[in-house]
């Protein structure tokens, strides 16, 4: 850069720089190796898949797509750090050329619902905003209120008189953050000694004003006194509720008004309460819905060339953040291209070591930079400004100059009363109506991540998005600080982007051409979160039982074929340790993080997967379901103290906790077989280590199932319930896999014996059947059969009469070909469903002593029981279903195969068991819906 010695050299000096982040090549080298041994995997995986004659041929295929799929996915990830850059604004110099002529801006606060959103929140927010450093009289706020709630209207109108001493307040004494709740929070005494008095009286006020908000909410409604100080309470009339209201708009603060000065005599910003209309009959759109609302109403009253918008829970941590922003918009050479300036969403309530990963440090400090890189920053729904031009559907062109210092002052004539009626009926359900707002026009509506899809279509305009991301935070939110709440926020992104993915704005399709290939990538690792949980549960899943089948899916460790397999995975772990630490977090939190990764990706983006869906198929509904802001004093200290709030969501736990257990028992039943050189342990020490590493990451959920006794541990009304589900799943996996199962289907006239060789004496053999049917069309019920079981010299063993079902296990004394015969008296021809199935366990001799051995076995054992139940079940269910099906007359004598058929029915009743279940679930939380 050129120096400082003359003013035209000063003047045409850019108000921004971007820099390329260092490591680059570090990176790539990094990449293509990594690259190369994914393609390794994908070579021997291929290679080796069993035939199929063979066990396991499944499971390797069931393998081979997951790491298909990672490969792939990991391919677009590269995009996200291909080409990270930062963004340096200089403010300086922007007020040194602008400073009295910098543009008007308007900021949205979006707030929904003030049970879960507490309006004192909301108003800390609106203050933290009124309060930036910057010309009042270009500066006005809007509140959205989607809970159409008086409390919020009385709130607000409180926060306005509070401000005219709390604006000047934060000035005099260059107050940081200017949210009163944080600066309290942080500062309990005041920091400078020489004013106490002032800053004691600030306090009181903020204090009395809280105070009182708190008890109008507890009383349930204003009293008289408080309605008389301003008519906006006439429009709370005994018909308004929150689904069902007309347009509220009041202008609190006209900033062109001469008398709207605070206590230092200062002119005041503009402030407005809008409640757009809601009937029940005219979807809202949500946040989207709000947001456009709000455009139109802003354009009405102040119509700035700058917006910015916030969440509620976002308040201003930075008093300077507008002129910031303000240096990417008013630059010479390219500040006329940029369309919005995205701030990280960062949060202020993160407690020791982020057991929830919320802080996401790779993603706010490398990923999205790399987004930006591509020119794709990503809109993200909070703390972003924009050009109003672009975000109203405005083409970006080359002539386009969009000076915005011209446009300082566009406040209208027009009175206050004037404004609001203008504006109530552009917040009217009917407004939009055949408009193109939703479409081309503002927020985009139909998809639960508006945000993202909204920055996707400008940037498809031929705009430039800008990511920035400083040193001091520029707004702090609430974070999720339950397993519950984190779920909720997690399952709406997940299925919101994976909206996206399917729908015509799929970037590699609506994008092609319009934005770099980069940019196109990046947003498909997030678009894909929802299908990337399901291969991921592949990798959960198929190891672990085939761990316990004793079927190897790795190489050995001593095969050169291992390489690839551990080079990828410390390659991958040891890079994102290493962003990490340099992100400033700790190993613990990025442990952490490493496990809430997990919990997402078995939980909340495999509903989201779920959800979608059926959505796309129409069977369900979307809802944006609003993450609560404030939680119990007893959650929030095992918050603080790092303590994981399993919550009440049966679901989400139970697919936890099954999957935990699953793995612990892989992993427990593979170090047993190794203890007793029982199978082939070397083949399999890949699982044992897979399996291991998942128990480890677990280990608080077994904590919470069986050692914690506070409220935040796993209910325990739950866990009985969770016990069973878990043992039903893990077991219909099991027997879908299972190759002995061998249900043969005959047809009988009158008599029909089979035979089974029993190997070893002193096995168990368990036996079932079921009638299905008799010929006769008019004969509905089946008959019973007689069955006689002998044993290898022909001694009876037992004898069952006119049974149609039966189930029955005995012990073999000997070994040797045992019969069943089926005797037939009815005069019709009866189909019969027969299985045996021989249990053999050879640890049952030798390591009976065990003490502690002893249980663990009598629990396969019980398995193995519990996994013939199911067939058995099964039968059950199929001869009823059967009875009325068709004639049986083509049907061979011989025995039909039905292990492909069972382990689909099977399946398809796991996922139907889980979306139900969802649903169920859904009920209980009591999320918020609006
Ligand atoms: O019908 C609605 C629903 C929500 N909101 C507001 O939307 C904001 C975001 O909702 P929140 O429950 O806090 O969701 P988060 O998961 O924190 O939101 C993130 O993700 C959303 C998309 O899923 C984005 O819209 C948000 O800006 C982004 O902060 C809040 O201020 C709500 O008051 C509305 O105004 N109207
Ligand atoms: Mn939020």
């Amino acid at each position: 850069m050129g120096g400082h010695n003359g003013g035209d050299e000063e003047a045409s000096l850019p108000l921004f720089e971007t820099e390329v982040s260092k490591g680059k090549l570090a990176y790539r080298v990094y990449a293509v190796t990594v690259l190369v041994g994914i393609c390794s995997i994908w070579v021997y995986r291929s290679m080796n898949i069993p035939t199929a004659e063979e066990e396991g041929r499944w499971a390797w295929i069931g393998m081979f797509m997951a790491e298909l799929w990672f490969g792939f996915y990991w391919i677009i990830t590269l995009s996200l750090r291909w080409n990270v850059t930062l963004r340096y604004p200089f403010k300086d110099r922007l007020i040194n050329r602008y400073g009295d002529k910098l543009p008007a801006v308007d900021v949205f606060v979006c707030t929904a619902d003030p049970g879960i959103e507490p309006p004192t929140m909301v108003i800390s927010t609106v203050l933290s905003v009124m309060s930036y450093n910057y010309p009042p009289d270009r500066l006005s706020i809007y509140l959205s209120d989607d809970g159409g709630s008086e409390f919020t209207f009385y709130a607000l109108l409180e926060a306005s008189h509070f401000s005219k001493h709390w604006i000047p307040f934060c000035k005099k004494f260059s107050v940081e953050p200017r949210s009163p709740a944080a600066y309290f929070a942080q500062n309990s005494n005041p920091k400078d000694t020489t004013v106490p008095k002032e800053w004691l009286d600030v306090k009181k006020l903020y204090e009395d004003m809280n105070c009182r908000i708190e008890s109008v909410i507890e009383k349930g409604g204003t009293s008289k006194d408080i309605r008389d100080q301003h008519k906006g309470f006439l429009e709370w009339n005994s018909e308004v509720t929150k689904q069902d209201h007309q347009s509220i708009v009041q202008i609190l603060i006209d900033g062109r008004n001469p008398d709207a000065v605070d206590d230092d005599g200062h002119q005041m910003p503009t402030l407005v309460y809008l409640a757009r209309e809601k009937r029940p009959y005219c979807p809202h759109n949500f946040k989207a819905g709000s947001m456009n609302s709000l455009i139109r109403v802003s354009a009405e009253i102040s119509n700035a060339p700058i917006i910015l918008n916030v969440d509620c829970d976002m308040y201003s941590n930075n008093s300077d953040a507008i002129k910031e922003a303000l240096c990417f918009f008013m630059d010479k050479e390219r500040g006329h291209m940029i369309s919005y300036v995205q701030y990280p969403q960062s949060y202020d309530n993160i407690a020791n070591n982020d057991i929830y990963s919320n802080v996401r440090s790779a993603f706010n400090k490398i990923e999205l930079s790399g987004m930006d890189g591509c020119d794709g920053a990503p809109y993200c729904g909070t703390g972003c400004f924009h050009r109003r031009e672009s975000l109203c559907g405005v083409e970006f062109s080359r002539n386009y100059r969009g000076e915005l210092n011209s446009l300082c002052n566009t406040m209208k004539d027009s009175s206050v009363h004037e404004l609001e009626q203008g504006s109530k009926v552009l917040a009217n359900c009917s407004y939009e109506k055949g408009t193109q707002w939703g479409k081309e026009m503002g927020l985009v509506y139909g998809c639960l991540s508006e945000d993202l899809i909204t920055g996707l279509r400008i940037q498809c305009r031929g705009w430039k998005p800008v990511y920035y991301n400083p040193e001091r935070k520029a707004f702090l939110g609430v974070a999720p600080n339950t397993l519950d709440l984190a779920f909720v926020q997690h399952k709406r992104w997940g299925q919101g982007m994976f909206q996206i993915f399917l729908s015509k704005y799929c970037p590699f399709i609506y994008a092609r051409g319009k934005i770099k290939l980069g940019a196109q990538m990046g947003y498909c690792v997030y678009l894909l979160f929802a299908p990337n949980s399901v291969a991921l549960l592949n990798y959960l899943i198929i190891p672990s039982i085939c761990l316990l089948r004793s079927i190897p899916l790795f190489p050995e460790v001593s095969s050169l074929w291992f390489l690839p397999f551990a080079y990828v995975y410390a390659a991958r772990n040891a890079c994102s340790i290493a962003e990490a630490l340099a992100c400033g977090e700790t190993l613990k939190a990025w442990w952490n993080s490493q496990r809430m990764w997990l919990f997402h990706r078995m939980t909340s983006y495999l509903f989201a997967f779920i959800d979608t869906i059926t959505g796309q198929l129409g069977f369900s509904q979307m809802a944006f379901s609003i993450t609560p802001k404030v939680v119990g004093n007893d959650v929030l200290k095992r918050y603080e103290e790092g303590t994981m709030e399993f919550g009440t969501s049966s679901v989400m736990l139970t697919i936890i906790a099954t999957l935990s257990l699953l793995n612990l028992f892989g992993f427990a039943g593979g170090i047993l077989k190794v203890v007793w050189g029982y199978g082939i342990a070397e083949g399999l020490a890949v699982q044992i280590g897979l399996c291991l590493v998942v128990v480890v990451i677990n280990l608080p959920v077994y904590q919470a199932l069986f050692l914690r006794d506070d409220n935040g541990r796993i209910p325990s009304s739950l866990e009985k319930q969770f016990v069973e589900f878990a043992t039903v799943l893990i077991l219909a996996v099991l027997s879908s896999l299972q190759q002995e199962v061998s249900g043969i289907r005959f047809v009988i006239d009158r008599e029909e014996c089979f035979s089974h060789n029993v190997e070893y004496a002193m096995d168990t053999v368990h036996f079932s059947f079921v009638v299905i049917k008799s010929e006769g069309a008019w004969h509905y019920s089946p008959d019973g059969v007689d069955l006689v079981v002998k044993g290898p010299s022909g001694e009876q063993i037992h004898d069952f009469r006119d049974k149609t079902s039966e189930k029955f296990q005995f012990v073999a004394q000997k070994n040797g070909l045992h019969r069943f015969c089926f005797t037939n008296k009815s005069p019709y021809h009866e189909t019969i469903d027969f299985d045996v199935h021989e249990a053999h366990f050879t640890y049952h001799d030798e390591h009976a002593k065990d003490e502690h051995l002893k249980p663990l076995l009598e629990q396969i054992a019980r398995i193995e029981e519990a996994l013939y139940n199911i067939q058995f079940e099964q039968h059950w269910l199929e001869a009823q279903t059967d009875q009325q099906a068709i004639v049986n007359e083509g049907m061979s004598r011989r025995a039909i195969h039905k292990v492909l058929y069972q382990s689909a029915a099977l399946t398809g009743a796991g996922v139907l068991q889980v979306y139900l279940l969802r649903r169920l679930f859904e009920r209980k939380l009591g999320m918020s819906r609006v």
